[in-house]
């Protein structure tokens, strides 16, 4: 993942740059897409945009009607407080702003009260309103950093780094005041469609110069603030003192590879890199932010895997596809849009609310009427699909409880025809899956697939290992013979 870098003369310019930037992003997306989300920062350089989008005659360009602001990050103090971060937006841009935007349209974090006495609570309080918007991609996401290298309240070495599988996080001891805080989560930060971040002055020098050379986040929780489709940083000549001044920078802009710290960092870097020929569209974000926000566990593939499956289905000209294991839906997505006009995708997901959730996803998405979710354990649904004499199938993607491969692959026989191609998923575990003896259930479960296709008569197989976002592990492609 590259990040670019737009340096300004100074931090007035880069205000007045910022909030045009802005302006014309909105113009342009609400050419194309409604509503759109942003995310606002607090800050000195995050404020003066706003005012500068406040004074600019373009402002009127804007639809506000169709833009919803929400925060990155908020101090944890009473309604109105000066220094709420909300009070500072409002003074500099949304009471300007009239009833051009919907009161509606404000998702301001909650304020400390008597009914949200913690930041816990406010942020419990902030994930439910952002669930109930139906957890959208944020179309920028603005982020102020501090000297320390903190966005949103993030800040180094504190616990709210680590937090995942949610989008908000309430924070105790910020080194900067106020000590209480609610911020949002990497998990939210990196959903967003454009991150930009914005410093100024010479205080923030040292920090800018260890983000753009990829620190650990730790150190530097700015380093880990990426975005889906673009990663901006804007900054003043002084933020970027100790950079030196590469080549690139002699220019008003540079791209700055982040430096991987491990291997794992380094196969996600790639993965970022290539990302570019596996982009994904509103539809794919929206599912795989569903199942963020419906708790499901982070196992879904990675995009590029997602298009590897939709490739195979394409390449094979499959007109019919079973699924086993739906997950979210987010795999079934990938597969359901390589199918031709009057195509079908079956898919089987034990948990109903799992099923629910991809459900939803699929028809929002446009998928919905030629795609089946089938809830309840995939041996029983499998059996009645085969007791169904159902159309044969010509493409298997099994991504369900590892344990269970061998009969899966033993049912998929009866729901194929020969050369049907059958993906098995995550089949090396990080390379357990050479140890004999391991304890782990689904190691075994591949092992014991392992041991089917050495002698099995209808099966012909090749294992592939992966690195990548989703760590190490492989996959089984199969075909099946007459
Ligand atoms: O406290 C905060 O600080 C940062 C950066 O502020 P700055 O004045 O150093 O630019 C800001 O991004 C964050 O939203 C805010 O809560």
């Amino acid at each position: 993942m590259t990040r670019d870098v737009v340096v300004h003369p100074d931090a007035r310019v880069l205000a007045e740059s910022v909030a045009a930037r802005l302006l014309t992003h909105l113009v342009d997306v609400q050419s194309h897409r409604s509503p759109v989300h942003v995310v606002l920062t607090g800050g000195t350089v995050g404020i003066a945009s706003l005012a500068a989008v406040a004074a600019s005659p373009v402002r009127d360009a804007v639809d506000w009607s169709g833009v919803h602001l929400w925060w990155g990050d908020e101090r944890f103090l009473p309604e109105g407080d000066p220094d709420r971060n909300e009070t500072q937006a409002r003074d500099a841009l949304i009471d300007a702003l009239g009833d051009a935007l919907p009161v509606e349209n404000v998702h301001a974090m909650p304020a400390l009260s008597d009914d949200v006495p913690t930041p816990e609570a406010a942020a419990d309080a902030y994930a439910q309103t952002f669930a109930a918007a139906g957890s959208p991609a944020f179309d920028v996401l603005l982020l102020g950093m501090g000297p320390d290298g903190h966005v949103a309240s993030l800040f180094p070495g504190h616990e709210a780094l680590a937090v995942t599988g949610r989008p908000t996080v309430g924070v105790h001891g910020s080194p900067k005041p106020p000590p209480e805080r609610v911020s949002l989560t990497y998990d939210a930060i990196r959903g967003a469609r454009e991150v930009w971040v914005v410093a100024a002055g010479a205080e923030k020098a040292q920090a800018v110069a260890s983000a753009l050379r990829g620190a650990p986040v730790d150190t530097t929780p700015a380093a880990g603030a990426l975005g889906t489709e673009r990663t901006l940083w804007l900054v003043d000549i002084a933020a970027t003192e100790t950079l030196g001044t590469p080549a690139a920078l002699s220019t008003t802009t540079a791209a700055f590879p982040a430096a991987p710290e491990t291997a794992s960092e380094l196969w996600t870097h790639v993965d970022h890199y290539f990302s570019v020929l596996t982009p994904e569209d509103a539809a794919l974000v929206d599912t795989r932010h569903a199942a963020t926000a419906g708790g499901l566990p982070d196992i879904a593939v990675a995009p590029n895997q997602g298009k590897l499956l939709q490739l195979l289905a394409q390449a094979t000209g499959a007109r019919r596809i079973l699924e086993i294991g739906t997950l979210g839906g987010y795999s079934t997505l990938w597969l359901a849009r390589a199918l031709p006009e009057g195509g079908h995708l079956t898919t089987l997901e034990l948990e109903p609310e799992h099923a629910r959730i991809a459900t939803e996803s699929l028809a929002q998405a446009g998928v919905g009427s030629f795609v089946d979710v089938l809830v309840g354990p995939a041996a029983d649904t499998l059996d009645s699909l085969i007791a169904e004499e159902t159309e044969p199938y010509d493409l298997v993607f099994i991504d369900a409880d590892k344990q269970s491969i061998p009969r899966y692959l033993e049912q998929t026989l009866a729901l194929t025809h020969p050369g049907a191609v059958v993906v098995v998923d995550n089949v090396v575990r990080g390379g357990a899956v050479i140890e004999p003896d391991h304890a782990d259930e689904r190691v075994q479960g591949v092992r014991a697939m392992v041991e089917l296709l050495t002698r099995h008569p209808r099966y012909d197989a090749t294992v592939v290992q992966t690195v990548g976002t989703k760590g190490y592990d492989g996959f089984a492609l199969l075909r099946v013979l007459g």
